[in-house]
């Protein structure tokens, strides 16, 4: 089943974009550490500035960002927005990767509500080209591009030992004994979404009350957003391992966002 993928973005207005200035848009990235990731998201900010985008970049840093790191995200043009970490609920769940339990604190993006719409990017993520579109998709939905079930990442659901993926979703067909296939499921290292207070406090209220699962915050998201997301072309978030596991969904010339998953 091929899901129905997000149409082109109409202009808003007479034709036009607004303004940028009146838009209220930024793109925004998350940063943690005192490691390389910071290399990342200057290169985020140079490709982006490469670009030309109409609209800032934002870094949620958490309080472990030394502050010679937030003057050279600063020196890149971004705006540096200190947030606290988000925890989940204590469990003994197995994180794909146990780092992945910081990337909760993602979720603080919700509250930057001085901005109507953003554009989240992973620091791993590099742009090639322009996608400010994006922000004239129509409001009220959660787009983000598929992700890929096939990596040993995945291992420990039941799409990987079944051998299914929704990216070639009639190669290997969900079996019927397992009742329903899984919902369409998106990489949580690009999205489109709307900042707001309620959203926020029911994102950490739900946080609360559900087991954390292996693929922490982007799980989560997943099942809080499910019904309304829409997919958009992988074309917006290339998850490297697309590349050899389903090179076939792949045109190359049409890639504007590069994912450097490790
Ligand atoms: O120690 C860390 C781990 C993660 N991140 C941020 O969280 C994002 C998601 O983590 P990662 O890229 O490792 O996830 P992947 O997409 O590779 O699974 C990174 O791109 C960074 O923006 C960070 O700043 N420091
Ligand atoms: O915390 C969970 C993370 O899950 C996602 O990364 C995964 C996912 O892409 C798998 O499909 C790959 O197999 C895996 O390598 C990769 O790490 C997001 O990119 C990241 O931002 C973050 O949400």
């Amino acid at each position: 089943m091929t899901p129905e993928l997000v149409p082109t973005a109409a202009k808003s207005g007479a034709g036009f974009t607004k303004p940028a200035t009146l838009a209220r848009r930024a793109y925004v990235t998350f940063l943690a550490g005192n490691g390389d990731y910071v290399k990342g998201v200057v290169g985020l900010a140079k490709g982006l500035r490469r670009v030309k985008t109409a609209y800032p970049l934002v870094v949620a840093v958490l309080p472990d960002v030394p502050d010679e790191h937030r003057q050279i995200l600063e020196s890149q043009g971004c705006i540096v927005r200190e947030i606290e970490p988000v925890y989940p609920p204590e469990n003994q769940t197995q994180f794909a990767m146990a780092y992945y339990v910081i990337n909760y604190s993602k979720l603080r993006i919700w509250e930057f509500v001085e901005y109507r719409k953003m554009i989240y990017l992973d620091g791993d993520i590099q742009v090639y080209e322009n996608i400010d579109h994006l922000f004239d998709l129509p409001d009220g939905y959660f787009y983000a591009v598929m992700d890929c079930f096939c990596e040993k990442t995945w291992s420990h659901s039941p799409q990987y030992k079944v051998g299914h993926c929704q990216q070639c979703p009639d190669k290997v067909l969900w079996p019927t004994e397992m009742g329903q296939p899984p919902s369409l499921y998106f990489n949580a290292g690009m999205f489109v979404f709307e900042p707001s207070i309620g959203t926020y406090h029911d994102l950490l209220k739900t946080l609360q009350v559900t087991p954390p699962t292996p693929f922490a915050e982007q799980d989560f998201l997943n099942m809080y957003f499910n019904h309304i997301y829409k997919p958009i072309p992988l074309t917006y978030n290339l998850v490297l391992a697309m590349l050899w596991r389903h090179p076939q969904n792949v045109n190359l010339d049409q890639v504007k966002v590069v994912h450097y998953c490790k």
